[in-house]
């Protein structure tokens, strides 16, 4: 008789952020003759980028949790309710050794689906402090694994597992003649790569192109948008609009000289890791729970960025910043450089199916 196939599911959605990981460790999976299944929504990210995956999708019910009064919390009872219920039967069905989650409202019916038939689970946090859907599934979680050393401030010593960013190799790995064609760009000027964030963000599209005759007489500009949000009649010699790139992302990150944007926690180490010294302009608390915020202090803290505030973000202030970071610059590529650590998608599954990890 053959062997049974060995199965996990990933877990995770609602922005790129929360799914990004799992995507990367799919192949490392499947190298060790794992089979990774995958629970999410029916309408979230994830369910677009699994999708283009190899690997079993199936939809569940899920809520928002909100941390305010609504009467919308109600309905969202019943939905996380038919979640867990939905999770149980593809759990018991596939018969999975573990749950790895990645965060996000989907995820938390997975984790209590998991908790209630015994299956390990294990999540991943990467901002510095945990967002609501990981502070419930960190109660029933056998390991939290983190991207951020301070993150073990806040949460139980006997779960955390600090393993740094868990970058995708090809992000290391543009080439400048690549990114030059892309863009049409020369190396003769520098060049500014702004991201807002998976989604894009209104304020910094705007700003950039409220000031775009300014800013292109100094740079030449890369402007990832975010999708829906490409300008016609904008695109010069100096300035190039993308909505979403793939893999163009590390050829257009090369020839960067400075890189400006949110402050998500993904970006923000890719950034890091390609030595791109930083303006970030995090996603205010009042339209989050601040965990940017808490991203770009840290970052400036430890001399990788400047930071300037979503509402005080003006042409003067901007200038200003960009001429500390060109005072600056050698001072803080050598901070960058001295940055060790992070995980290849490889080693943290081979860190997963271990038995240490079950320890
Ligand atoms: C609004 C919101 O909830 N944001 C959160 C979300 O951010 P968000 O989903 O924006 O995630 P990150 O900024 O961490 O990562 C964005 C990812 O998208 C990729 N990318 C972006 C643009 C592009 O054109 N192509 C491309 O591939 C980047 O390389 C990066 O890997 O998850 C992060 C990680 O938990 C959090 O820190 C953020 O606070």
């Amino acid at each position: 008789m053959e062997p049974k196939k060995r199965k996990v599911v990933l877990t995770g959605g609602g922005t790129v952020g929360h799914v990004m990981l799992n995507k990367l460790l799919i192949p490392g999976f499947i190298n060790r003759g794992i089979e990774p299944v995958y629970l999410g929504s029916k309408k979230g990210i994830e369910k677009e980028i699994i999708g283009a995956t190899s690997i079993k999708y199936y939809n569940i019910s899920s809520g928002k949790l909100r941390r305010y009064l609504s009467s919308e919390n109600f309905k969202d009872v019943f939905k996380v309710m038919k979640g867990i219920s939905d999770a149980r039967k593809v759990l018991k069905k596939e018969n999975v050794e573990f749950v790895f989650s990645k965060g996000g409202f989907v995820s938390v019916p997975v984790v209590l689906a998991a908790k209630s038939l015994g299956i390990p689970v294990y999540i991943h946090e990467s901002d510095i402090t945990p967002g609501l859907a990981n502070r419930i599934a960190g109660k029933f979680a056998t390991k939290i694994f983190v991207t951020f050393k301070r993150t073990l401030e806040y949460i139980p010593s006997d779960k955390a597992e600090y393993i740094g960013p868990v970058i995708r190799d090809e992000l290391k790995r543009g080439y400048s003649k690549i990114g030059y064609e892309l863009t049409g760009f020369t190396p003769d000027k520098p060049v500014m790569i702004v991201m807002g964030g998976s989604l894009g963000a209104r304020s910094i599209n705007q700003f950039i192109r409220n000031n775009l005759d300014e800013l292109t007489q100094e740079w030449q500009i890369i402007h990832l948008c975010g999708r829906g949000n490409y300008q016609e009649g904008l695109d010069r010699d100096n300035y190039k609009q993308f909505e979403f790139v793939k893999k163009e992302l590390p050829h257009l990150i090369t020839i960067s000289d400075i890189a400006v944007g949110r402050s998500g926690s993904n970006a923000i180490y890719e950034f890091l890791l390609n030595e791109k010294p930083m303006i970030l302009i995090p996603l205010p608390r009042s339209q989050s729970r601040g965990d940017q915020v808490e991203n770009a202090e840290y970052f400036k803290e430890k001399g990788y960025a400047e930071v300037i505030q979503d509402e005080a973000l003006d042409m003067e202030i901007f200038q200003e910043t960009l001429a500390r970071i060109d005072s600056n610059k050698e001072a803080i590529v050598d901070c960058m450089c001295k940055f060790e650590g992070g995980f290849k998608p490889q080693e943290l599954v081979d860190f997963l199916i271990s038995k240490e990890a079950h320890q």
